[in-house]
């Protein structure tokens, strides 16, 4: 059983307010975050699943955080989720670390001291960096790197402040540490595969060089360092670009579409294909995924009759490639261009899947409806929106696709269609709990992927 941290608040004295736990202090804090997951059911209780001293003054913890249990068709959600964080503890606050600040701990083991986030403290940042280049074990954490590797000391730290699911630390533009932030016990498929990628000789994944895990309360991976590509501008960041200039992004979209295609075969090589897809066991999937998604905003229920169309469909269409190890949530923001390569990262495939799910067999079609997905969105950014922007990339993503992978999934009409409309369906889910404002861009595909031909 998990310890809890937070003894049973006491009224501060003189005042009615209970005083300042470090439990109650995250439990406001962290449903802050970009990347709590959680946002859209409040924290009924946070407990402490492990805490170690990773260096004095900075403390590592993996909290769960309990939700009250919702019920919805096909299952009870999990009841919360385990986060890790990297919490600095000090009498006082520089100023510049205001930002980073959570609260002050007014009872228990750390009463009267500061508590901040110490990703945003650089010299927390350049710590991490030298435990990650001596391999070894703190506490239940342990500290690896590839063999052969040698890291270089003193690169100054920089703190992504992207939009992300993780936190991500960028080393003097030489190397990028991304810190998982929602764990789940077992192997990350962002260190499983670009390792596995690389073995396989495959250049278009940044491999990892070093990496860290726990072992307490079970086994799951942390934090993967790779290197870092300075001169790349990620996929969206060039579409809007495109888009605003008015330029022909046709040539970028099938040089891609031929990068993916060599990833896919490149995964193939590294993860043997189990046998043929199972198209109906995959419908099934679908609905139940769109009959809880439903559930959750039911602005989906006029189209639920279209959307199962569009999964019955593919419960009877028997051809297909097999299913594979796949990227598993491709968009345009997770390849980067450098010069004229194209480059995939961030395999972990959808943050809100179990993680035994993520690292199953797919069909490698999935990654590319998430693609022509993405060209639908970035079409969407701006007014008038330009639908045919968006046809003539994904006509030309395929086309590049198809060159190299021998098969096209233009073809492939009924079993796209399905993982499309699968697809909108998560990002419904995913924008209604991130980004409301976003809604409006997955359920216009909604609303064409419902009526049969669209
Ligand atoms: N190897 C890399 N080289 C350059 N930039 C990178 C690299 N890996 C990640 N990034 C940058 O960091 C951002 C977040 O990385 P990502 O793995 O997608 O994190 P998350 O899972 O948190 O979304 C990317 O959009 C990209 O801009
Ligand atoms: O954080 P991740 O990159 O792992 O992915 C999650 O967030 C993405 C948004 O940041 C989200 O992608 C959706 O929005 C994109 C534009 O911001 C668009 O290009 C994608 O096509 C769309 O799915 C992704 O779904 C989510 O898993």
């Amino acid at each position: 059983m998990p310890k809890t941290i937070t003894p049973r608040p006491r009224a501060a004295a003189g005042t009615d307010r209970p005083l300042a736990s470090l439990s109650g202090l995250l439990r406001e804090w962290l449903p802050l975050q970009r990347w709590f997951a959680g946002k859209d059911r409040p924290v009924t209780d946070l407990s402490l699943l492990s805490m170690s001293e990773l260096f004095p003054g900075c403390l590592h913890l993996l909290v769960h955080a309990s939700h009250a249990p919702v019920p919805t068709p096909g299952g009870t959600p999990p009841p919360g989720d385990c986060y890790q964080l990297l919490l600095g503890v000090r009498e006082h606050l520089a100023p510049r670390l205001e930002r980073a600040y959570v609260g002050r701990v007014e009872e228990g083991a750390f009463a009267g001291l500061a508590v901040y986030d110490a990703l945003q403290d650089p010299r927390s940042a350049h710590l991490l960096l030298e435990r990650l280049r001596q391999p070894g074990t703190t506490g239940p954490l342990h500290f690896e790197t590839t063999p052969g590797v040698r890291l270089p000391g003193g690169l100054p730290p920089r703190l992504l402040d992207a939009e992300q699911s993780n936190s991500s630390i960028v080393y003097g533009d030489a190397y990028i540490l991304k810190l998982f932030r929602r764990i789940q016990p077992g192997v990350n498929p962002d260190l499983e595969v670009p390792g596995a990628l690389a073995a396989q000789g495959c250049a278009r994944v940044p491999a990892p060089v070093a990496w860290f895990s726990t072992t307490a309360p079970r086994p799951a991976t942390l934090g993967v360092l790779q290197p870092f590509l300075p001169d790349a501008t990620d996929g969206w960041t060039l579409a809007l670009r495109a888009l605003g200039t008015g330029d022909d992004f046709t040539a970028e979209a099938g040089e891609l579409g031929r990068a993916m295609a060599e990833v896919h075969l490149s995964l193939a090589e590294a993860f043997p294909p189990a046998g043929p897809g199972e198209n109906g066991r995959t419908a099934e999937a679908m609905c139940a995924r769109l009959d809880a998604a439903t559930h959750a905003v039911p602005a989906l229920r006029p189209f639920v009759p279209g959307l199962r169309a569009a999964f019955g469909a593919l419960a009877t269409c028997d051809t297909g490639p097999p299913a594979q190890r796949i990227h598993g949530d491709l968009h345009l923001g997770q390849v980067l261009r450098a010069g004229r390569d194209w480059f995939v990262i961030d395999f972990e495939g959808e943050p809100s899947r179990p993680l035994a799910e993520r690292r199953a067999a797919q069909s490698p079609v999935r990654d590319v409806a998430g693609m022509l997905r993405s060209f639908d969105y970035a079409a969407r950014q701006r007014r008038p929106w330009r639908p045919e922007w968006a046809r003539r990339c994904r006509e030309a993503f395929c086309a590049g696709y198809a060159a190299r992978a021998g098969w096209d999934p233009r073809k492939k009409h009924a079993l796209l269609r399905a993982h499309e409309t699968d697809r909108a369906v998560y990002e419904v889910l995913y924008e209604a709990r991130h980004r409301p404002d976003w809604l409006p861009v997955p359920m216009a595909a909604i609303q064409r992927l419902a009526v049969w031909g669209g």
